[in-house]
């Protein structure tokens, strides 16, 4: 039975008025909304013009008198900004101040209180600081803001380009951009190399706002992608300058800034300022600020940091690294070693022999998903051994990492200062250890000379548990393992023999054959570049050499020649020219090391070894660990160098975010907003291939209790993502 006829009329004019009322309402409330937008913007960018800091200044060298938010324009003053220690004392937009209030971020580090400022006026920046010291927030706030207070919207296109050195972190500095951007409406994408799926990149990747890339894989989009189109582009982020160049993509770099508008804002970070990235500054930055918050610090490295160095013959050095794991059970370590095929034996072997704790490892030569994995594994892990090549030095931030070993010497000071700085990142401590071969003792005072304060210990020789013993059993049981061996030994000796710092790093000082018996090999292998000009290293007068390894297999692993590639090569990473024969290139730069070690403005730390022998007890160490005895009854005190005041940064870094946040997993949101117009988030199966949305969204239901593939997938879903 229906309604009367008159009665059905009176109730869909009714229903009329309502819906227009209704659509009119959401007109004003809209056009309410634009207009409230429009002043803020207003507003922000009169407090920003009237407050600029003077150009060649420092804002943390001034002090706001009051803290906290007071009322914007109450009487007339515009509200200033320099010397402000609070995020919320910045003219930053209400949209960046929920996120960061979101992500429990309140007080400013001392880079992001000398480059914002500077940044939000629209200068360029070329930043320096310690390690763990903030510095990504210091380039993505000012990104979000400029183009939030250019009303940039999708239609737009690339509005900023955020390059990173390596994959993973480009992946980490997406996720941070998703926290400080997630209430615009800017949309934001991920470019990585690793992946298959190309062309569908190339169709989502015009209409994205902000890209994070590796520097390969945006030239390749720069290239190749029809109407991809940069000529809007208002600011460039370089993030690890110096890694970028280290790792051969100077060309890369020159070709992408080749094409991109020179009208720009471009902020430039580091941890560690060389020579290559003052060139660069010169060629792609405008007036830059030069803002080195820690150049004036006694220490090169983060307060909390505790470091030591221990002498470890060559053929010792497995029989310590399985010491110290075994005595250090409960902790989450990460180890440096040189090269991927040391990487992947050591791992490879220590596995079989059962430490007692998880292991992983983590080099270039990985599929990009299995990296992905791993890293994500790593971060969230309480105790865990993680082995790695340089490929994980710079930039990343794994939480609660206890301790950073560095069983290969760095090739330089600057790396040291990156790998040990996994550790003792923002206001939490950490402590490192380097082995040394006797031969290696020189970088000690590079180290010391850089303001690195190292204490040198020696291992309690009945702690040391032998493993060459177990490692011949295995190989002799498995060619596949004792191939893997013999590759770890030759592109050891050929990382050390390219250096090109002789008094730290020479060959020919090696006791050879005892280090291949330490891999459990039962004879040496032959090495051909050792032939010539190896000094007293004589291999043939040697009875037990072997055969030559092949080294051509090596070679047949280098990458594919150019820097950018579609595939999983290593063009974006490191590990393909560390062990290629990059290093060659590498060790020219080495001539530059003096130049280095004396930089002003590299990090910090400090810490006295006093204070670590009291620190037992203290976080996550070897306590309780029922295999293995205390790790101070393993490495003992010997000598003690320059001993940094306990509390040097606690000025510097202050915050009402307890330490145990910071060091938080990192969980991974997936949002999913299907009304959303223009860009379209994409999900990729396990081969890389796009999948169609419902089938997309039916699997995200499943993240809950992820399997390995299932983490590896997550990296997948968030590809072009959109920023809400
Ligand atoms: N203002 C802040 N308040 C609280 N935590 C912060 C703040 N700024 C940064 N952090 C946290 O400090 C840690 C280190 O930050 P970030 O990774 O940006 O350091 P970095 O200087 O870039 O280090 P690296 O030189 O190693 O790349 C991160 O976990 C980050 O979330």
């Amino acid at each position: 039975m229906g309604a009367p006829r008159g009665g059905r009329e009176r109730h869909h004019q009714k229903e009329r008025k309502s819906t227009q009322a209704a659509a009119n309402g959401k007109f004003r409330r809209r056009k309410g909304r634009k207009d409230d937008e429009i002043e803020e913007i207003e507003a922000l960018d009169s407090r920003i013009a009237a407050g600029a800091p003077q150009p060649g200044t420092n804002p943390l060298a001034s002090v706001l008198e009051k803290e906290g938010a007071a009322e914007e324009g109450k009487d007339g003053t515009l509200r200033p900004y320099v010397g402000a220690k609070m995020f919320e004392q910045l003219p930053i937009s209400d949209r960046t101040m929920r996120g960061l209030k979101d992500a429990k971020y309140t007080h400013m580090t001392a880079i992001q209180r000398a480059a914002l400022p500077h940044a939000l006026c629209g200068r360029d920046v070329l930043g320096a600081a310690k390690t763990g010291s903030g510095k990504t927030l210091a380039f993505l706030i000012p990104v979000v803001e400029k183009l939030f207070r250019l009303r940039w919207s999708n239609m737009d296109g690339v509005g900023a380009l955020i390059i990173s050195p390596t994959r993973e972190l480009a992946v980490q500095i997406f996720d941070e951009l998703k926290k400080v951007g997630k209430n615009h409406s800017l949309s934001g994408g991920l470019l990585i190399g690793g992946r298959k799926d190309v062309e569908a990149e190339k169709d989502r990747v015009n209409n994205l706002n902000i890209l994070v890339c590796s520097p390969g894989r945006l030239l390749q989009h720069m290239d190749e992608t029809p109407n991809f189109d940069c000529s809007q582009l208002q600011v460039l982020i370089l993030d690890e300058a110096d890694r970028i160049l280290d790792m051969g993509f100077a060309g890369t770099l020159n070709a992408i800034l080749a094409q991109i508008p020179k009208q720009r804002q471009t902020l430039l970070f580091s941890a560690t300022q060389t020579r290559s990235v003052q060139d660069l500054a010169r060629l792609s930055l405008k007036d830059p600020e030069y803002l080195a918050v820690h150049s004036e610090s006694t220490v090169a490295t983060p307060a909390r940091l505790q470091q030591t160095a221990m002498i470890v013959p060559l053929d010792e050095k497995l029989d310590m690294l399985w010491s110290f794991i075994k005595t250090h059970l409960h902790a989450k370590t990460l180890v440096f070693l040189s090269s991927c095929k040391q990487v992947k034996f050591v791992h490879e072997a220590f596995k079989r022999l059962r430490p007692g704790v998880p292991i992983a490892c983590l080099h270039g030569r990985m599929k990009q998903a299995q990296r992905l994995i791993v890293f994500y594994k790593f971060c969230e892990a309480k105790h865990s051994v993680l082995f790695a090549t340089d490929v994980a030095s710079r930039g990343l931030d794994f939480p609660t990492v206890d301790w950073v070993v560095q069983v290969d010497c760095p090739e330089d000071v600057a790396s040291y200062i990156h790998r040990v700085g996994r550790t003792a990142r923002y206001t939490a401590a950490g402590r490192s250890l380097l082995f040394l071969v006797p031969s290696e003792k020189n970088i000690l005072a590079a180290l010391e000379a850089a303001r690195i304060p190292i204490s040198t210990i020696k291992p309690n020789m009945s702690k040391i548990q032998r493993v060459s013993e177990a490692l011949a059993g295995l190989l002799s049981k498995d060619p596949d393992l004792k191939y893997m061996a013999q590759r770890s030994f030759v592109t050891y000796l050929r990382s050390i023999h390219v250096r090109s710092d002789k008094s730290v790093f020479d060959v020919s000082k090696l006791p050879i054959n005892e280090f291949a018996l330490s891999l459990g090999l039962p004879t040496t292998p032959r090495i051909r570049f050792l032939k010539k000009g190896a000094g007293n290293l004589s291999q043939s007068s040697h009875q037990n050499v072997e055969h030559e390894v092949d080294e051509s297999a090596d070679d047949m692993e280098k990458d594919h020649g150019g820097e950018r590639t579609n595939e999983d090569s290593s063009s974006d990473d490191p590990d393909s020219k560390a062990d290629t024969g990059g290093n060659l290139k590498a060790g020219n730069k080495r001539s530059k090391l003096d130049r280095l070690f004396h930089r002003k403005n590299a990090d910090v730390l400090s810490a006295a070894y006093d204070k670590m022998r009291s620190h037992e007890g203290g976080g996550s160490q070897a306590t309780g660990a029922e295999e293995g005895a205390k790790d101070d009854d393993f490495l003992t005190r010997k000598r003690s160098t320059r001993e940094a005041e306990p509390n040097e940064d606690a000025n510097e870094i202050v915050s009402s975010r307890p330490l145990k946040d910071s060091r938080q997993p990192k969980k991974k949101k997936l949002k999913i907003d299907p009304n959303k117009g223009g860009n379209q988030r994409l999900v990729f199966d396990d081969e890389g291939n796009a999948l169609p949305p419902l089938l997309a969204l039916a699997k995200q239901k499943n993240l809950g209790g992820q399997s390995n593939s299932d983490i590896g997938k997550l990296f997948y879903l968030e590809v072009l993502s959109v920023i809400y």
